[in-house]
């Protein structure tokens, strides 16, 4: 060995022990905090935010934004488990993006419930049976997830945190299958994303729309004429050839992703809040309704419909603002809005995705 090579070893063994012995010491500091909070909740999607959005501030690398962030969300995530360990529940099986989401946005699973659907995650977390639910919300390509926005308008649970998650689809296959390829298994909104990719290497191929990306990778596993679009990690859990990486029409994709549980976010300096809303169904009222926002400078980043399902051509309306509901002037032009609405629910405060 070098002594050059040495020399940087021994330099890293050194700081390693200094590492070890902060990041305990933070973990007994985390602890002491677990104690304080009693009954109340454990996990602090706003403090998180803000330990995050500090330490990306004053990175100077060269370690990027995202590697500060996922070494931080798992120290962060290590330290919560001394205060107590969470379950989060996800639409499974294992290896979707829900569950890629969860692990991002908790820095690591310790109690993972994955559920057969998106009613199911609801409930999990309604019921007690698990502390947090992850669920997809809207895609840049294929848009609104209509089930989760049904569900949302139903529960009681506060949307408590948002995360982003770049969405890179693979073209998966069984190892060492090469025969003729006759089937693509799916997630239906994965299709749809790839939809040009396909068009162009496998047109005429037959698309099979399954309930989740894993458990297309899964039929593709146990189908020697088939493929299936999923991500990287579940190629690696069934242990699938990657044929092709990134088939994704826009290689910008991303799927938002909201955390849901029984606790509301405090402020955390940058956040959001999602209104539902709905007004009389006659022409102007939407403009009309939304007036405050504009007369109290509260920005509106998203304005979505849904059907009611309370009658033919009548809507709920789904709103994001900025702002914590609150923040003064957020909460005298909801206030307001309310006074307007003829439905009007707050579905969350919470911060803004840290990337
Ligand atoms: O500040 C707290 O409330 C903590 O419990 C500490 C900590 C952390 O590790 O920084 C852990 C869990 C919370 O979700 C937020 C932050």
């Amino acid at each position: 060995m070098s002594d050059i090579l040495k020399g940087c070893r021994d330099q890293i063994d050194a700081i390693d022990e200094q590492l070890l012995e902060l990041i305990n010491a933070r973990a007994a500091l985390a602890r002491e905090i677990g104690e304080l909070k009693g009954e109340g909740p454990i996990y602090r999607p706003e403090r998180e935010a803000q330990v995050l959005r500090r330490l990306l501030e004053k990175n100077t690398g060269p370690l990027s934004a995202e590697a500060v962030t996922a070494i931080f969300r798992s120290v962060m995530s290590n330290c919560r488990a001394l205060e107590r360990e969470l379950s989060v529940a996800f639409l499974g099986p294992q290896g979707t993006y829900s569950e890629e989401a969860a692990i991002k946005q908790f820095g690591g699973l310790n109690n993972p419930k994955p559920c057969m659907s998106i009613d199911e995650v609801f409930r999990m977390v309604e019921s007690g049976n698990a502390d947090y639910a992850v669920v997809p919300v809207e895609n840049s390509t294929e848009g609104a997830v209509g089930r989760t926005l049904d569900l949302l308008t139903t529960t009681s649970l506060h949307i408590c945190g948002e995360v982003a998650l770049p969405i890179h689809h693979c073209l998966l296959r069984r190892r060492h299958a090469d025969g003729e390829i006759r089937r693509i298994y799916s997630h239906a909104q994965s299709l749809g994303q790839c939809h040009e990719w396909l068009n162009l290497n496998l047109g005429g191929v037959e698309r099979v729309s399954t309930g989740s990306n894993a458990q297309a990778a899964e039929l593709a596993a146990q189908d020697a004429f088939a493929v299936a679009i999923a991500g990287r990690r579940a190629a690696d859990i069934f242990g699938l050839d990657i044929l092709a990486e990134n088939i994704e029409d826009d290689p910008k994709n991303v799927t938002r992703f909201l955390v849901l549980g029984k606790h509301e976010a405090a402020p955390s300096g940058q956040d959001k809040t999602s209104l539902l809303l709905a007004t009389k169904n006659v022409p102007g009222a939407i403009v009309g309704l939304l007036t405050p926002l504009a007369e109290h400078g509260v920005d509106m980043t998203e304005l979505g419909s849904r059907p009611s399902k309370l009658g033919i051509w009548d809507y709920v309306f789904f709103v994001d603002i900025k702002g914590h509901y609150q923040d003064p002037a957020v909460a005298r032009a909801l206030h307001e809005l309310e006074q307007r609405a003829s439905m009007f629910k707050i579905l969350g405060s919470y911060p803004v995705a840290v990337i």
